[in-house]
C-alpha cells in the first residue's frame, strides 16, 4: 500500500475524553473490551443477514456467518473477526471518530471527574468499541462493506487521532487486531479469552470460533452455545445467562427487574423473552418512543424498536419476539395491521402481565420499586387497553389517607378495607400530593373513617374517566355531584339546613353570580367554610386546570360552592348587611376555595387587596 493514500484524522474532542478516561483507570473489568467487540461483530452480521433478505448477492457466496477470536502471542496481539456487513470509509469515520451511540453519550454525561468512580461506571456502561483501548495501545480496524470493492484500514494508538487508508480486502467483514499493553498479555491465554466469551458472549446466536487447542490441528472450534439465548429451553439457562443477554440488548448497566421467557405454540409459534428493566429511561414520558422490542423471524434479526409488538403503556419493556409464522420480508407498514402481529402482541401483553402481578404478589419490594419507575406509565393502561382493563387495575397503586406516602395501597386492600355500609371508592384528584391530601373535601370522610384515594398524578384524571368501576364497586370523585348517605356528615341535615340559612345562600347567590353555578350547603365540610364542587358528570376541576395548562380550550364550566354554615366565617356573614363589605367577604370565600383545590385565582391582586382590607378593619375594630 503507497503510504501515500494515509490520511490522519483528529477524535472528537469527547472521544479524546473517553480514551484518556479509559487508558488512564485501570480497573478490575477489563475484560469487557471483548464482550464489546464481539457483540458489534454479531450485530454486523445481524445486519448482513437482514440486508441479504432483500439483495442476497451481498452474501456473496458465503453465508455462514461467523465470529472468529485468535490470540497471537508472538505478536502480541488479539483478533476479533466477522464475516458481517462490514463498513464504508464514511461509516468508519462516523462510527470509531465520533461518539454515536447514545449509550456512551449517557455515560460520558454520568462522568463525576473522580476516576475510581468513573472507572467503575465504564465497567457498567461497556462504552463500546473504544473499550478496545483498555487492553490495546495500538488498534486497527481492516474493513470491507458488502457491497463495496475497496476495504478500508483504521489505527489509532488512542491518543487524539487516527489514520485511514484505502487497502485490498479479499473478504467482506471487519477485523480488529489489538496490540496489547505489557500488562494486559493475560490475555494473549487462548484459556482465557475462551472463559470470557462463554461467560459474557455464551447467548450470542453465531457460532464464536477460536483455533483448536489440539496440537497440531488448523481446525477452528465453535467456543460459545451458538443458538440464540431465546430458543433455548428454559431449564438450561441460568439467571446471569438471561442478565447477560439483557445487557447486550439494552446496554443497560442495571440488571433487569425481571423476565418472562416464553415458547408458544399454537394456531402460530413463537418465542418471546421479555425484560422489565430497573430503571426509567428519561424520555419514557414520549408515547412515540418505544424502543422495546426487537423482532426476529425464524432466528433472523428483522428489525429494532418494532413498536407494534407492545402497546404505549408497556413502552418501557425490552426483549424479543421471534415468530415462525411471519414473512421474512415484513415491513413496519405489514406490521401495522396484520393479524398474526396482533395476537403475538396480545398474547405478549398477557405474559407481562402475568410477570407483573407474580411480582407483586411475591416479591412485593421489587414491585414497589416497579411501580415507582414505571406506574405512570400503567396508569395508561385502561384507557389503552379496555380489555385488559380488570387486569391492569389490579397491579394500580395509589397513595390515600391511610396510606399517604408513596404510592402503595392497591385498589383490592382498598375494597378490603371499606366500611361494611360504604358504596364507593373514593378518590380525590389534585395537581400535587398535597392538595389533595389536605382538599377540603376529605373532611367528613375523616370524620367517618372512610379512606380516600389521593391522586395527583398528571395521568390519574385520565385513568379515572376510564376505569369505572373494580370488583363491581364505582370509582367516585369526592370533589364531584352530590354525596351518599354513607359519606356525608350524619350530624348534618342539608335540607333542614338549607332552609335554616336560606338568606344567607341568597345573599351569597347574589354576590358571587358570575363565579358559581350555585351556593349550597355542604355535607362534606367539618372543618373548613367552603368548598368548589365540579357536577356529578361534568369534568372535574382539576381536569380543567390540566387541559387549559395544556393548551385545549374547555367550555367555562361554573363550580358549585358549598359552604359550611356553622363555620364561623360564616356566621359571621350572615349577620352582615349586604353591601362591599359581605361582597368582599363572599369574594374571598371563594377565592380561598380556589386556593385550596390547588386552583389560580382569576385576579390575585384582588384578592389580596379584599383580604388586607378585612384585616385592616379587624385590627381596627
Ligand atoms: N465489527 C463491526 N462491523 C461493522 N460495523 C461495526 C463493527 N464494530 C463497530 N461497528 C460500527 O461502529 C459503531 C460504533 O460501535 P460501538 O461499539 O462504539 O457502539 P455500538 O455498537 O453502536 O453501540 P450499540 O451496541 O449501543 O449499538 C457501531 O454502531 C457499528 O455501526
Amino acid at each position: 500500500m503507497a503510504k501515500a493514500n494515509v490520511e490522519t484524522r483528529h477524535f472528537e474532542a469527547e472521544v479524546q475524553q473517553l480514551l484518556k478516561l479509559m487508558i488512564h483507570s485501570l480497573y478490575s473489568n477489563r475484560e469487557i473490551f471483548l464482550r464489546e467487540l464481539v457483540s458489534n461483530a454479531s450485530d454486523a452480521c445481524d445486519r448482513l443477514r437482514f440486508a441479504a433478505l432483500k439483495d442476497d448477492t451481498l452474501l456473496e457466496g458465503d453465508g455462514e456467518l461467523e465470529i472468529r477470536v485468535e490470540a497471537d502471542k508472538d505478536a502480541g496481539t488479539v483478533t476479533v473477526s466477522d464475516n458481517g456487513i462490514g463498513m464504508s470509509r464514511q461509516e468508519v469515520i462516523d462510527n470509531l471518530g465520533t461518539i454515536a451511540r447514545s449509550g456512551t453519550r449517557r455515560f460520558l454525561d454520568s462522568l463525576s471527574g473522580d476516576q475510581k468512580k468513573d472507572a467503575q461506571l465504564i465497567g457498567q456502561f461497556g462504552v463500546g468499541f473504544y473499550s478496545s483501548f483498555i487492553v490495546a495501545d495500538q488498534v486497527s480496524v481492516e474493513t470491507r462493506r458488502a457491497d463495496e470493492k475497496a476495504g478500508v484500514r483504521w489505527s489509532s494508538d488512542g491518543t487524539g487521532s487516527y489514520t485511514l487508508e484505502e487497502i485490498e480486502r479479499e473478504s467482506r467483514g471487519t477485523t480488529v487486531t489489538l496490540q496489547l499493553r505489557d500488562d494486559a498479555v493475560e490475555f494473549l491465554e487462548p484459556a482465557r479469552l475462551r472463559h470470557i466469551i462463554r461467560r459474557y458472549s455464551d447467548h450470542i446466536g453465531l457460532p464464536i470460533l477460536m483455533p483448536s487447542e489440539k496440537e497440531g490441528s488448523e481446525a477452528w472450534e465453535k467456543v460459545n452455545e451458538a443458538a440464540a439465548l431465546w430458543t433455548r429451553p428454559k431449564e438450561s439457562l441460568k439467571d446471569e445467562d438471561y442478565q447477560g443477554f439483557y445487557q447486550h440488548l439494552s446496554h443497560d448497566p442495571e440488571a433487569p427487574l425481571a423476565w418472562t421467557h416464553n415458547h408458544v405454540e399454537g394456531r402460530q409459534s413463537y418465542s418471546l423473552l421479555l425484560y422489565i428493566p430497573s430503571r426509567a429511561p428519561f424520555d419514557l414520558w414520549d408515547r412515540e418512543r418505544r424502543r422495546g422490542v426487537r423482532l426476529y423471524v425464524r432466528r433472523v434479526f428483522i428489525m429494532d424498536e418494532a413498536e407494534q409488538l407492545m402497546p404505549a403503556w408497556l413502552r418501557f419493556v425490552r426483549g424479543v419476539v421471534d415468530s415462525d409464522d411471519l414473512p421474512l420480508n415484513v415491513s413496519r407498514e405489514i406490521l401495522q395491521d396484520n393479524r398474526l402481529v396482533r395476537s403475538i402482541r396480545a398474547g405478549a401483553v398477557k405474559k407481562v402481565l402475568g410477570l407483573l402481578e407474580d411480582m407483586a404478589r411475591n416479591r412485593p419490594e421489587d414491585y414497589a420499586r416497579f411501580w415507582d419507575e414505571f406506574g405512570q406509565v400503567i396508569k395508561e393502561g385502561p384507557a389503552e387497553d379496555p380489555e385488559n382493563a380488570e387486569r391492569i387495575a389490579g397491579l394500580l397503586r395509589f397513595a390515600s389517607t391511610r396510606h399517604p406516602d408513596g404510592q402503595t395501597v392497591s385498589l383490592k386492600d382498598y375494597v378490603d378495607r371499606m366500611q361494611p355500609d360504604q358504596k364507593a371508592i373514593y378518590y380525590v384528584t389534585a395537581d400535587s400530593h398535597a392538595t389533595a391530601l389536605n382538599s377540603p373535601h376529605l373532611e367528613a370522610f375523616r370524620k367517618k373513617d372512610i379512606e380516600v384515594l389521593l391522586l395527583s398524578d398528571r395521568v390519574d384524571e385520565w385513568l379515572v374517566a376510564h376505569l369505572p368501576e373494580f370488583e363491581g364497586k364505582t370509582l367516585k370523585s369526592v370533589a364531584q355531584g352530590d354525596l351518599d348517605a354513607d359519606e356525608v356528615d350524619d350530624d348534618k341535615d342539608a335540607e333542614q339546613q338549607a332552609e335554616a340559612h336560606k338568606d344567607l345562600l341568597e345573599r351569597l347567590n347574589k354576590a358571587l353570580d358570575e363565579q358559581v353555578k350555585e351556593v349550597r350547603v355542604s355535607r362534606r365540610l367539618v372543618d373548613s367554610p367552603a368548598c368548589l364542587v365540579a357536577e356529578q358528570d361534568g369534568i372535574s376541576l382539576n381536569l380543567q386546570r390540566l387541559l387549559k395548562e395544556a393548551g385545549q380550550s374547555v367550555p367555562e364550566l361554573r363550580p358549585i360552592l358549598e359552604v359550611n354554615p356553622d363555620h364561623p366565617l360564616l356566621t359571621r356573614l350572615s349577620s352582615m348587611d349586604e353591601g362591599e363589605t359581605f361582597a368582599d367577604w363572599a369574594r374571598v370565600l371563594f377565592d380561598q376555595a380556589v386556593l385550596a383545590e390547588g386552583g389560580q385565582l382569576d385576579d390575585p391582586a384582588g384578592f389580596v387587596r379584599r383580604l388586607n382590607t378585612m384585616l385592616v378593619r379587624e385590627a381596627n375594630a
